[in-house]
């Protein structure tokens, strides 16, 4: 048999099991869906962690060619989430993560940017990339970046490990107020309660009058502890969505001393989004007189405005950097990709990290 002959034989034997895998496919989500009916009617999530594992425990053990054990857990890992995606949707199920609290400032950005939107809170950034990935949830909302205390470095190492892309950026204005129980009022409060940050954000408006300040984790957990303590004499700083949350009243509106305060969250999905009239990347250059310097030029010489560029250290390679950047235009443009090729050819590691149109918190 010739070599030709080969390729041919092997095509076909291909094709066969492809014909077996594709009814077998069909008979999984035969029962898939049965599953399905049976979280509909008792009000289980999609997601069952502890069923997968054993799934996946039970699929490599099968595998009788060690080389080969790992790549079908990959097979059943895809198969899984392709499970996970169809019940999702027959459950018109539209989850939102975000990292916090209820009433947190990533909630309310989430609640403004998803009206409606089933919203899940995590405790952590990681744990909502890890939903986004793995589709637990269909979106997540985490914090991008502050007009006032700057970048939040934990996001973007997350964007450069997981797999999830940039869909949208929103910017929500921090507003703080004086929240207190229903009937408090200004002049009886002694103690005022709230996470440091906006507690130096009031700062001229805390100066000379007489409060004791109560750091505590966040601002939607100083409002809860407002809330269920009954004591009138006490006060939270937080937002307005906040009061309304837990049934306070707001007594100072807008007490922040820079009326400048913007948060810009970023919105991550699973699947990336092509155009755009904004994209950012992350990339690596080789450690070479100039490495830098030729990345930014590729950018500039296509003509593509570069709005922000950071540097970040890799976290478990100690004195490398990744680099983060934000251009102006359409990635999926012939000029973008073109300028993405070349770039790509000049890094050591490129990723492009999503697209989006810009607009503002009144764009909704
Ligand atoms: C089908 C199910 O739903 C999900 C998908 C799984 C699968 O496709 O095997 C396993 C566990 C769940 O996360 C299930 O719960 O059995």
């Amino acid at each position: 048999m010739d070599a030709v002959d080969e390729l041919q034989q092997a095509r076909a034997e291909i094709n066969e099991v492809d014909a077996e895998m594709a009814a077998l496919f069909e008979r999984r989500m035969t029962a898939v869906r049965q599953v399905l009916e049976y979280k509909r009617a008792h009000g289980l999530p999609v997601l069952d962690a502890g069923r997968e594992k054993e799934v996946l425990q039970r699929g490599a053990a099968r595998v009788s060619d060690p080389a080969l054990r790992e790549y079908y857990t990959r097979v059943l890992e895809r198969l899984m989430e392709v499970s996970r995606d169809f019940q999702s949707r027959q459950l018109g199920e539209f989850t939102v993560a975000y990292p916090g609290v209820e009433g947190a400032f990533s909630h309310i950005a989430a609640s403004r940017i998803f009206p409606g939107k089933k919203q899940q809170a995590f405790v952590t950034f990681e744990e909502v990339f890890r939903a986004v990935q793995d589709g637990t949830a269909a979106a997540g909302v985490v914090p991008f970046e502050n007009s006032y205390t700057g970048e939040v470095g934990e996001v973007l190492d997350l964007l450069w490990r997981y797999d999830c892309s940039i869909v949208e950026m929103y910017d929500l204005d921090i507003r703080q107020n004086l929240l207190a129980l229903p009937g408090a009022r200004l002049e009886d409060i002694r103690q005022v309660y709230s996470h440091h940050q906006a507690i130096s954000q009031c700062q001229t408006w805390l100066s000379g009058r007489d409060l004791e300040v109560v750091p505590y984790p966040n601002t939607a957990l100083a409002a809860k502890y407002i809330s269920e303590c009954g004591d009138c004499a006490k006060a939270a700083i937080a937002s307005a969505d906040t009061a309304a949350l837990y049934g306070l009243s707001v007594l100072a509106r807008d007490i922040n001393t820079s009326a400048q305060n913007v948060t810009r969250f970023i919105v991550l999905s699973r699947t990336p989004q092509h155009r755009g009239d904004r994209f950012n990347l992350v990339f690596t250059v080789r450690h070479d007189a100039g490495a830098l310097a030729r990345a930014m030029q590729i950018i500039g010489s296509r003509g593509f405005n570069l709005e922000s560029i950071r540097s970040r250290s890799m976290r478990d390679l100690p004195w490398q950097y990744f680099f983060y950047a934000e251009v102006v235009g359409d990635p999926s443009s012939a000029r973008a990709r073109e300028m993405l090729d070349e770039l790509a050819a000049a890094c050591s590691q490129l990723k492009l990290l999503g697209a989006w149109e810009r607009r503002d918190a009144e764009g909704r």
